[in-house]
């Protein structure tokens, strides 16, 4: 194995040109999950990485951690290539899969202490019960698998990911079908993680979850890397609002006086996309009177990460 990067400098993730196409089978055509895309992911980031259903997410994650053979392209861990330096990379990474899937008849002490053994952790270094009192699970060290609820196994999932002391770990739809409480549990030990140095990439469909935790947002759409910045960045397109008028009698199309705004017409209504703290919302509607039309109707729309997620994604009607 030759360990030619240089670690310390590289980012927790590097995905460069990465593509996957499955293979055609009796029952489906060849499909590509993930079209060359390019990720870097910072060290010390809570990193969402999100999507709809199908996008390439988990086909991303699992090649990453060697579940699924890439088709072309780069991956590296904390610098190290997971084709030249495999072992360094699957060292360097914990993660929490999304379906629970546990061999019950161990304890969550034996289940930690194989994964320990798994990842070849010398007995002296395990921290199995450090790692339980961290994720509440101290008092069930002993009970069998199969007696846990639903979110204590989950957070044995996260626990088991821990064992080697992963700098990277990638949580896979962390709080899926979870109660209030254990989410903002684990939300609170993400925030742990995260100030113990650990970088932490999560996949959701709670865009609250994504907005709540991470400081940088990727969006993948149909195997394609469609945003990728900061969630402050992401968040201040949120600057935009929509100025909807129900005018009195219904429009076609956006009046010619009015070409120049960024206008639309739906449901009869005019949409003007505007900017909070720039344009004026008194000079728009004058723009409309001098146009000659009479409002029976307004108000004012923000949009949300939902919205800019789903024009992204689904190219929906929120006006740009
Ligand atoms: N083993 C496979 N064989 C063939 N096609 C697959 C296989 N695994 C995934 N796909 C297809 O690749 C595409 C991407 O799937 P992937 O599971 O990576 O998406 P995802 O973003 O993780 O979705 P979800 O949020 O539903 O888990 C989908 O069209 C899926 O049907």
């Amino acid at each position: 194995m030759t360990e030619t990067s240089s670690p310390s400098a590289s980012p927790a993730i590097e995905l460069i040109g990465l593509s996957k196409t499955y293979a055609a089978s009796k029952k489906a055509p060849a499909k590509t999950a993930l079209h060359g895309i390019d990720l870097t992911i910072p060290r010390g980031s809570i990193f969402g990485l999100l999507g709809p259903n199908g996008a390439g997410k988990s086909t991303a994650i699992n090649i990453l951690s060697g579940l699924v053979n890439k088709t072309a392209g780069t991956a590296r861990i904390m610098g190290y290539d997971i084709d030249t330096e495999t072992r360094l990379a699957r060292a360097s990474i914990g993660i929490v899969p999304q379906e629970i899937a546990m061999d019950v008849f161990f304890t969550p002490y034996q289940a930690m202490e194989l994964q320990a053994g798994y990842y070849g952790v010398p007995k002296a270094e395990r921290r199995t019960e450090e790692i339980l009192d961290a994720l509440g699970l101290l008092d069930k060290r002993d009970a069998y698998v199969r007696q846990l609820s639903g979110g204590m196994k989950r957070r044995l999932l996260i626990a088991k990911a821990l064992v080697h002391n992963p700098p990277v770990l990638i949580l896979d739809e962390p709080t899926a079908g979870v109660d209030i409480e254990l989410r903002r549990q684990l939300w609170e030990y993400v925030q742990v993680l995260h100030q113990r140095g650990t970088t932490v990439i999560l996949t959701t469909h709670y865009l609250e979850e994504a907005e709540a935790l991470c400081d940088q947002i990727a969006i993948i759409h149909q195997g394609r890397i469609v945003a990728n910045e900061s969630k402050d960045t992401m968040l201040s397109r949120m600057d935009k609002r929509m100025l909807v008028i129900t005018p009195t009698e219904t429009l076609d199309t956006v009046p010619a006086a009015l070409a120049d705004l960024s206008a639309v017409i739906e449901d009869g209504n005019l949409i003007i996309s505007y900017l909070k703290g720039t344009d004026s919302v008194t000079g728009l509607l004058n723009r409309v009177k001098d146009a000659g039309l009479s409002i029976a109707d307004l108000r004012t729309d923000q949009p949300d990460l939902e919205d800019i997620f789903l024009q992204l994604t689904y190219g929906s009607d929120v006006p740009t």
